[in-house]
């Protein structure tokens, strides 16, 4: 049996480019895996890898998240979200975000965004309360979204604006000026929660790692 597309991923090279035909197959795979948890329910969800220094492969927008194929992707030029090739599908309504965390972070290789209930939850029982980052503490957990934090993490959280750009706006902004070590997830409320991380495989550990903190935060009723 060859290996698992997800798998292959996890061993690139740290920030290492994605070869655009293989990648095709990791990005559907992985929105597979992840609506077959019920975290890309429908249409829902959107994955990227970046390929070279100018361009991202991400999934087309509005197509059912368990059916998809290779052919479901879009090549896009990283500056302005636009297909590098004329007559491709429509890239993901939400590429801006994901161009967004390409450019606040050099390194990261792979985005993840998916609908998970309890993150979506959690960040909307936030955000009603007046906003704010959602903090963690103590948890085992907490290390799953990164070594450097041990004790707490502190997740930002963003307003779902209908116009997406200016999410990817405000996420731009927020991470323009990024705390120390900022962790490598958001939370967009009433939406759902975006991870990143060097590979596929390291952006969909901290996707699962997020959502399991925000059920246990629920549970503990914090
Ligand atoms: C089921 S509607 C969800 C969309 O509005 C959006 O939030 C989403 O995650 C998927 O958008 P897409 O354009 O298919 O990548
Ligand atoms: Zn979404």
């Amino acid at each position: 049996m060859t290996a698992h597309p997800v798998d292959v991923v996890s061993t690139a090279p740290y920030g290492a480019a994605a070869d655009p035909y293989d990648a095709a197959g990791w990005l559907s795979a992985t929105a597979r895996t992840l609506y077959e948890r019920g975290w890309m329910p429908g249409t829902s969800g959107n994955v990227s890898v970046r390929s070279g220094a100018d361009a991202v492969l991400i999934t087309a927008s509005g197509l059912g998240k368990g059916r998809l194929t290779s052919a479901d992707t879009v090549l896009v030029r990283a500056d302005t979200g636009a297909p590098v090739r004329p007559g491709s599908p429509r890239p993901s309504a939400e590429t801006c975000i994901h161009l967004a965390v390409y450019r606040a972070f050099p390194m990261v290789g792979a985005v993840v965004h998916a609908h998970p209930p309890y993150a979506t939850a959690l960040a909307s029982r936030r955000y009603r309360a007046g906003g704010g980052p959602v903090r963690f503490t103590d948890l085992e957990l907490i290390k799953g979204m990164g070594r450097a934090y041990l004790d707490s993490v502190e997740i930002p959280l963003f307003a779902n604006w209908r116009e997406v750009p200016r999410i990817a706006a405000e996420v731009g902004d927020h991470f323009a000026h990024p705390a120390t070590d900022p962790a490598p997830a958001l939370l967009i409320t009433h939406h759902g929660a975006t991870t990143w991380g060097a590979d596929l495989a390291e952006a969909s550990d901290r996707l699962e790692c997020l959502e399991a903190l925000c059920q246990l935060a629920l549970l503990i009723g914090d």
